[in-house]
């Protein structure tokens, strides 16, 4: 990471005592023709990179199955950012080096991916960070229909939210998994953080669009500062500004990117009631992810609607010492038909435990789905 000067530092350097003080590094006087010489080394050493990634992906056994990692991307990533000696911001190196690996994976097959549009809605970020701007990332109109999509294969993958820290789960989400047979291999945690834009200025503003969970994700802030505009919900934060640019007296919540992409003015920044909002995604496709050692499973439970039916299938994780870390429930249809259950759990389905923890619940199932064990991530923003 980036060291940022201390007080102490600062001050050493101001009297130049022994303790603080910095070998000086000769640095060529910036003038353009020193900064072009800069340039060529680091577009030379960039596409040098680029295509070395390429070759190592070329010379796998299954060259297009091996562009899918996210556990060695992450890897890659974290190696470069560790380098960093200077004073740029980890985030910037970050997409940098994801840029590069996503133009080096393109020379082997663009990946196709869908999310929730339109362009900059927080799918869409989430969807960069993971696959990089060199993938062909294509927006639909609804999370249903993201999963359509990798269903009929007509993408490798698709990117969906699935819970957020303030606002819990999304159901348009979890209910899908019920519907489709589409597996999850890999998430995408975001820092979410939600802006109030319009064209025009705040006291014209008398309708706020914005997608249900973003709304309520900044309710108290809504509340306090905008108490006599109508709320409406609208399918995704971006759709919201798009709105925002055409309508008179119309703003949304949504993001930074999103203001910028309509030429909307934010009129009021970091919305958001809970400062650490974060939400996860989750990557959506066929592929199956190896074992990184900091996984979770995810599977999709029924059991018989039944005193004490739920009880005995969870005993399977108590019995295997495995951490449960969360468990949602859906009305199945028909209102004598009981509930389904979304479980996620630490662990990969190659463990051992894990193994045993499926095959009991199995055992106590109406229906069981394994949806997947994908890497955990870190949290991006
Ligand atoms: O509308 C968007 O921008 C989305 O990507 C969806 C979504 C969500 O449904 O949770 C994603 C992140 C934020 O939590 C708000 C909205």
């Amino acid at each position: 990471m980036a060291k940022k000067a201390t007080a102490s530092s600062n001050a050493a350097k101001k009297t130049g005592s022994k303790t603080g003080a910095k070998k000086s590094v000769k640095r060529k006087k910036p003038t353009a023709t020193a900064v072009k010489q800069l340039d060529q080394q680091i577009v030379k050493l960039l596409n040098e990179r680029a295509d070395q990634i390429a070759e190592l992906l070329r010379g796998e056994e299954d060259p297009a199955a091996a562009l899918y990692d996210p556990t060695h991307d992450e890897q890659l990533l974290k190696t470069a950012v560790g380098l960093n000696k200077g004073d740029l911001p980890e985030q910037t190196l970050r997409r940098v080096f994801q840029e590069v690996i996503s133009a080096a994976k393109r020379r082997i097959r663009v990946q196709r991916v869908v999310y929730l549009g339109p362009e900059f809605s927080f799918s869409h970020l989430a969807a960069i960070e993971r696959f990089g701007q060199s993938a062909d990332l294509v927006p639909v109109n609804t999370i249903g229909a993201v999963f359509e999509e990798v269903n009929r294969g007509h993408a490798m993958f698709g990117i969906v939210p699935i819970e957020n820290s303030t606002d819990g789960r999304v159901v348009d989400t979890l209910s899908m998994f019920g519907k489709l047979p589409v597996r999850i291999c890999g998430e995408v945690q975001l820092q979410i953080h939600l802006h109030l834009l319009a064209n025009g200025p705040r006291g014209q503003i008398t309708e706020v669009y914005s997608k249900p969970q973003a709304l309520s994700q900044c309710r108290n802030w809504l509340a306090r500062n905008m108490p006599q505009a109508r709320l409406i919900e609208v399918t995704s934060t971006s759709t919201a500004a798009q709105l925002a640019r055409t309508k008179p007296g119309a703003a949304a919540v949504a993001s930074q990117q999103a203001a910028v992409d309509n030429g909307l003015t934010i009129q009021a920044e970091n919305i958001e009631d809970n400062p650490h909002n974060i939400t996860r995604f989750a990557v959506i496709g066929e592929d199956i992810c190896k074992r990184s050692g900091k996984d979770r499973t995810a599977v999709l439970l029924q059991v018989a609607h039944q005193p004490g039916a739920l009880h005995d299938a969870l005993m399977a994780f108590k019995k295997n010492k495995i951490n449960l870390t969360w468990i949602e429930s859906f009305p199945l249809f028909g209102a004598e038909n009981g509930y389904q259950f979304f479980l996620d759990f630490e662990g990969h389905a190659d463990d051992a435990a894990i193994s045993r923890v499926l095959s009991d619940l199995e055992k106590k199932a109406v229906r069981m789905e394994l949806l997947g064990s994908y890497p955990r991530s870190l949290t991006i923003g």
